[in-house]
């Protein structure tokens, strides 16, 4: 199937109807509540509250969901900055996307550092972590133990640009009350545009001839016309754009609070133009402007009234996160490679 998107041709829409016409998630008076109770606890421990999103979100093509649009991130940003803000003394609100990196067992996930590589079988039998990790991985266990012991880290989950959009909008005007001492830290890599409730389709889009007919008569998200000789049908879909909700994040959810958003470009001639663009739209606080390509080793941050600041990881204590290589110094020294072309080599 080849599938082409075509430019939306509608008004994007006003934040009252996409909440009028997308259903809230069904888990979410049960966040609500665990929300209310943990900034309640904070606001009288007088203690500054992170709402810290991380993860892509999906746009579902089907109610009945087997195909999804889904935003780049691993939650590898948002995990790690949880974990400093917890270092600092703030509370966090982690919401993330569901089955993406988590604050502290990020270290140890079940594909890239596989916990069971650091454990052996004891002499009785039990488990017992390799002698050689004892140390970091106490480390690592302490901080999260402490995390949840003094109630400072509260984990919550999302999936659809729908669900994130609607914990965001209830936990930050629950922050309301915090006012200043309210951050918002917005890593999360939500979704430009989406499928309408009333333009989805409720089962799998059929990709042969003999396909259903779509649920409810209409088929955005429809197979038509013929692909090559001996492909499937083509899939069209017709996406609306998600309201800009940036903006009713400083203007209406959360007034007082201090908000950091993350720009996220593919084209260094862009990044920080649109950073720029970004920072005036919304009159956050500050945007972390950066590169796919090149994200865990370089930030730029824009902040109003200051010039543009670079933030870089020395080349030499760079570690490619799927192999654990360790940058050629002697192979850029000899011309042999470059440091962009030793990042996109990741
Ligand atoms: C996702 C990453 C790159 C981290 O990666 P992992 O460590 O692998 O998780 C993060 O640093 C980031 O840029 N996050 C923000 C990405 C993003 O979607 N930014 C949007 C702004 S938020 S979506 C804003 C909405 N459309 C509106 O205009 O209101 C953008 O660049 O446009």
């Amino acid at each position: 199937m080849e599938a082409s998107v075509i430019q939306p041709s509608f008004p994007v829409p006003k934040e009252s109807s996409y909440f009028r016409d997308n259903p809230p998630p069904k888990p979410l008076d049960s966040h609500t509540k665990l929300a209310k109770v943990f900034v309640s606890y904070h606001l009288h421990s007088d203690r500054g509250v992170v709402l810290v999103t991380s993860g892509g979100t999906t746009v579902p093509l089907e109610n009945q969901t087997v195909r999804f649009i889904d935003n780049f991130s691993a939650g590898t940003r948002g995990a790690t900055s949880a974990e400093y803000f917890l270092e600092a003394g703030y509370a966090v609100i982690f919401l993330h996307r569901q089955f993406s990196l988590l604050p502290y067992s990020r270290h140890y996930s079940h594909s890239t550092n596989c916990f069971l590589d650091f454990m052996t079988e004891g002499q009785n039998g039990e488990v017992v972590v390799n002698p050689g990790y004892q140390q970091k991985m106490l480390g690592v266990l302490r901080k999260y133990n402490a995390a949840r012991r003094e109630n400072k880290l509260l984990i919550l989950p999302f999936t659809t640009v729908t669900e994130y959009l609607w914990e965001l909008r209830e936990i930050a005007t629950l922050m309301r009350p915090l006012g200043p001492k309210a951050l918002f830290y917005l890593a999360a890599a939500v979704s430009d545009f989406f499928l309408p409730k009333d333009r989805i389709s409720e089962h799998k889009i059929q990709s042969s001839e003999n396909k259903e007919p779509m649920a409810n008569g209409s088929s955005d998200a429809k197979t038509s016309g013929n692909a090559p000789p001996g492909q499937g049908k083509q899939l069209k879909i017709d996406l609306d754009p998600v309201p800009k909700f940036l903006k009713s994040l400083v203007d209406g959810w959360a007034p007082e609070g201090m908000i950091v958003s993350f720009k996220l470009e593919t084209d260094p001639s862009l990044l920080v133009s649109k950073a720029q663009q970004a920072l005036e739209k919304y009159s956050h606080h500050l945007v972390i402007g950066n590169l796919l390509s090149t994200r865990k080793y370089e930030v730029v941050f824009v902040a109003p009234g200051k010039e543009e600041h670079w933030i870089r990881v020395p080349v030499h204590r760079r570690i490619k996160s799927v192999t654990g290589a360790r940058p050629d110094i002697k192979a850029m020294k000899d011309g042999q490679t470059t440091e962009q072309e030793w990042l996109r080599g990741e």
